[in-house]
């Protein structure tokens, strides 16, 4: 049942001697991956590490020095809180990409500042970390470090791929951390994924990439069906079962979710993450996408996986055999077990994270989904059994739609239904041609993606009201750059 893709991986998971090199059924793997030796700690570079991925694994390694210790750093804009983990870590290398429109020297320059001040907070003894808290720090050592500076947008994509590196921690949002995601697989690291919007996006390229065991899942459920599936052969693999929380809005109707608020949106029952993938999980995109993640990932039909609603997040996913047996991987939700299990795959590191307290009573429940109130899962599968770049298409217009929510732009249920309506308007053969599938071609379509989607609310960008696109052939005779920027300058309102 799984393929070629994860059995390596599998077989050197379960044999923990990294020596086996063809699946249960015999077939010979290609290129199996070669882990960081375990004699000595492994070299991390964290991307996207002022995030809630990234400030959580940086915890992980504060408190592992046997086990990790610190390359890189790359964040978005932050440059603030990137030179203060910087100070406190001091690792060889920082990266900042920088915010949109700036130039690379102002993006150095606002680093270098930061850097300063967080040099002069160390005189006092002490950094102070977010989610990692005070930080110990010597002054003069504070004084002496003097990182080398990546700025601009392939910051992250070059400190990816640094040689003197074991395993790249991808912790971006978006599709942006694609680049980055095939940089630190053509360096030979191994790559411990909470970015699924890259596979996701990138498809079979990042698999075709990717040697056997060489992508360690960081997101919750697939950590827990890649724990899972270490219980059996890969033939004898029945179903992957993908839970989820079912969101702030599980048990409402699509009629109830017309005036919801992004505050209400925001208000996840169970994680404390990111925005994107917060109300990812509102409109159960972010389990769209799991499914398909998990059908890259571990090589197992759409068919064969099923997504049910379980409330309390403390089994994050399944795997029924064919025996009739289901292994469930359950913990309190805490992504510091995954993100430490994902660095230091295929061993676990003690005390990453509490586990359940079985003396106290609880109840944890399962229900289907409701798919009418909450189709992006059944549009994805469509979408990713339609072409290779669909699914590029579907996170695109994602991406704008959760933005354009954020800013007040749309409402809730537009979010969804500008997915659909991109995703049912692309004919890869008019947009991207007829050949195979090349990153310059899902750059392309994502690019359409994007500029369909904004374009459906950029002639009347009031909250709720959508769907107003330039005629066919006003759209057609415009540049990339136009059907982008399509629309007023909503910055003026
Ligand atoms: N948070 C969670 O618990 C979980 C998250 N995930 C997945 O992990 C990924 C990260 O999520 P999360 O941590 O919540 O997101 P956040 O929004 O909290 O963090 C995103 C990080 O990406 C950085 N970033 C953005 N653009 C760039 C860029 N061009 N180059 C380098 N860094 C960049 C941001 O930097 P800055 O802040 O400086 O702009 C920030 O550090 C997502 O794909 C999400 O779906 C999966 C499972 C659980
Ligand atoms: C923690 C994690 O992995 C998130 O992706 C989580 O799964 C989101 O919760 P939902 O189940 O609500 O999407
Ligand atoms: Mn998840």
């Amino acid at each position: 049942m799984i393929g070629e893709f994860w059995c390596g991986a599998w077989d050197r998971a379960q044999s923990g001697a990294f020596q086996a090199l063809t699946c249960q059924d015999g077939r010979v793997t290609t290129t199996p991956f070669t882990p960081p030796p375990s004699d000595r700690p492994r070299r991390i570079v964290v991307l996207g590490s002022t995030g809630s991925i990234g400030t959580q694994a940086l915890d992980i390694i504060k408190r592992n020095p046997e086990l990790f210790e610190l390359t890189a750093l790359a964040a978005g804009s932050n440059a603030r809180e990137l030179a203060r983990q910087a100070v406190a870590f001091r690792p060889p290398v920082i990266a900042l990409a920088g915010a949109e429109g700036m130039s690379v020297e102002d993006v150095r320059d606002g680093l270098k500042l930061h850097l300063a001040g967080a040099k002069e907070e160390a005189q006092h003894g002490y950094v102070e970390v977010k989610d990692v808290g005070d930080l110990t720090v010597d002054p003069d050592e504070a004084n002496a470090y003097e990182p080398q500076i990546l700025v601009g947008p392939d910051a992250a994509t070059e400190a990816a791929a640094l040689q003197d590196a074991d395993v790249v921690l991808n912790g971006i949002t978006g599709s942006i951390g694609l680049a980055p995601t095939l940089a630190a697989l053509d360096a030979g690291h191994l790559l411990a994924l909470a970015n699924k919007e890259s596979l996701i996006v990138g498809g079979a390229l990042v698999k075709a990439r990717a040697a056997q065991g060489q992508i360690a899942p960081v997101d919750s459920e697939h950590s827990a069906l890649a724990q899972a599936l270490r219980s059996g052969t890969p033939d004898e693999v029945a179903k992957l079962v993908v839970t989820a929380s079912g969101g702030p809005f599980r048990g409402k109707k699509r009629e109830e979710l017309k005036d919801v608020t992004l505050a209400q949106a925001l208000n996840h029952p169970t994680w404390d993450m990111g925005l994107m993938v917060t109300t990812n999980s509102a409109t159960l995109v972010n389990k769209a996408l799991e499914v398909i993640e998990a059908h890259l990932l571990f090589d197992v039909p759409l068919e064969s996986i099923e997504a049910v609603a379980h409330p309390q997040s403390m089994i994050h996913s399944m795997v029924e055999f064919v025996d009739g047996s289901t292994i469930a991987q359950a913990s309190p939700p805490d992504m510091r077990l995954p993100i430490a299990l994902g660095m230091n795959w295929p061993r676990r590191v003690p005390g990453a994270a509490t586990p359940n307290n079985w003396a106290n009573p609880d109840t944890w429940t399962f229900e289907p989904i409701d798919h009418e109130a909450f189709p992006a899962i059944q549009l994805a599968i469509e979408a990713q059994q339609t072409s290779p770049t669909h699914m590029a298409v579907y996170n695109a217009a994602n991406e704008e739609a959760v933005h354009a929510f954020h800013d007040g732009k749309i409402g809730f249920l537009d979010i969804v239904d500008t997915v659909a309506s991109v995703v049912h308007e692309y004919h890869p053969d008019a947009i991207i041609g007829t050949g195979p599938v090349t990153i310059d071609s899902v750059l392309t379509a994502e690019r359409w993606a994007r500029a369909a989607a904004r374009a459906r609310w950029a002639v009347n960008p009031r909250p709720g009201i959508a769907v107003c696109p330039p005629d066919d052939a006003t759209w057609a005779a415009m540049s990339d750059e136009e059907r982008r920027n399509y629309g007023p300058d909503t910055t003026a309102q």
